[in-house]
C-alpha cells in the first residue's frame, strides 16, 4: 500500500512550520508500514492523483497567496475541485485555508479568487482591527469521533462560514473570525484551518483521521493500529491545559 502525499506549493507556503504536517502524515502512516511518497506540487504543476492521496495546502502571506491564486484558477483549481467532490483528503492551513473559499481581499483591497471548494470567503480585517494572533484550542466532532485541536493563529483576514460547516467550536483564541466562535471549515473531507502550529504533530488523532480516511476510500474496513502517543499528547496538553486555565 502506498500513500502519496501532495505537497502544493511547499516552498511557498510553508508559515510556522505548517511543514510538519507533512512529516507527520508521513510517519505516522511509516509507523503503520504504509509507504508514503511526498510529492511537491509547484506553480505550473498539475496534480497527478494516484487513488491513495493527501492533499497538503500551508499558510503565506498575501505576496504569495496572489501568486498562487493565478496558479489556481486554471485547470489545477478544477481538479481540486473534483478531487474534493470526490471525498479525497485536503487540508489546508490559513493562506491556504483562505484560497479554499470563494475569495480572500487582502490587507490592500486586491480581491483574490478562491478555488471554491468551500463555500466561505474571508475579509480583510478593518484599519481599526488587530491580526488575530495566539495560541487556539477548538472542540472538534468529526462524524463519530470527538476531540480537541490545539495550534497557532496569526492572521489579519476575518474569514466568513456561508453553507460550509466550522471544522470546530473556539474554546481559546479567535478562529475564523474573532467574533462567531467557528473555526476553519470542513465540506466531505476537505478541511481548512487556521491553525499552524505546526497542527498535525500536536493533533495525532486529526492526522490519523487523514491518514485512516484516505486509505479507506480504497478499503472500506482499513484501520489504524494505535500509536505510543505519549510524546504528542504531552506537547498538546502542554498548551491546551494553559489555554483552559
Ligand atoms: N498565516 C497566514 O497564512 C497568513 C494568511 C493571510 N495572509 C492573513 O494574514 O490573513
Amino acid at each position: 500500500m502506498k500513500l502519496t502525499v501532495h505537497h502544493l506549493y511547499a516552498d511557498m507556503m510553508n508559515l510556522y512550520g505548517d511543514r510538519g504536517n507533512v512529516i507527520s502524515i508521513k510517519k505516522r502512516a511509516e509507523w503503520r508500514g504504509i509507504s508514503v511518497e511526498v510529492v511537491d506540487v509547484g506553480l505550473g504543476e498539475s496534480l497527478r492523483p494516484t487513488g491513495l492521496d493527501v492533499f497538503l495546502f500551508g499558510g503565506g502571506q498575501d505576496r504569495e497567496q496572489a501568486l498562487l491564486a493565478e496558479d489556481l484558477s486554471g485547470s489545477k483549481g478544477r481538479d481540486l475541485r473534483s478531487l474534493s467532490e470526490e471525498g479525497a483528503v485536503i487540508l489546508g492551513v490559513c493562506g491556504g485555508y483562505q484560497l479554499m473559499g470563494h475569495h480572500y481581499e487582502t490587507a490592500t483591497g486586491e480581491k483574490l479568487p478562491g478555488v471554491g471548494l468551500m463555500d466561505l470567503h474571508t475579509e480583510p480585517r478593518k484599519p481599526d482591527e488587530p491580526r488575530l494572533i495566539g495560541n487556539v484550542l477548538v472542540s472538534v466532532e468529526l462524524d463519530e469521533k470527538r476531540g480537541e485541536l490545539v495550534g497557532f493563529e496569526n492572521h489579519g483576514g476575518r474569514t466568513r462560514l456561508g453553507t460550509a460547516e466550522p471544522l470546530g467550536r473556539v474554546v481559546s483564541g479567535f478562529g475564523n473570525n474573532g467574533e462567531d466562535g467557528t473555526e476553519g471549515a470542513r465540506k466531505l473531507n476537505t478541511f481548512g484551518t487556521y491553525l499552524h502550529g505546526s497542527l498535525l504533530p500536536k493533533n495525532p488523532w486529526f492526522t490519523d483521521h487523514l491518514i485512516e480516511t484516505a486509505v479507506r476510500r480504497k478499503d472500506d474496513s482499513f484501520r489504524l493500529e494505535p500509536l505510543d502517543d505519549t510524546t504528542e499528547v504531552y506537547a498538546f496538553d502542554s498548551i491546551a491545559s494553559r489555554l483552559r486555565a
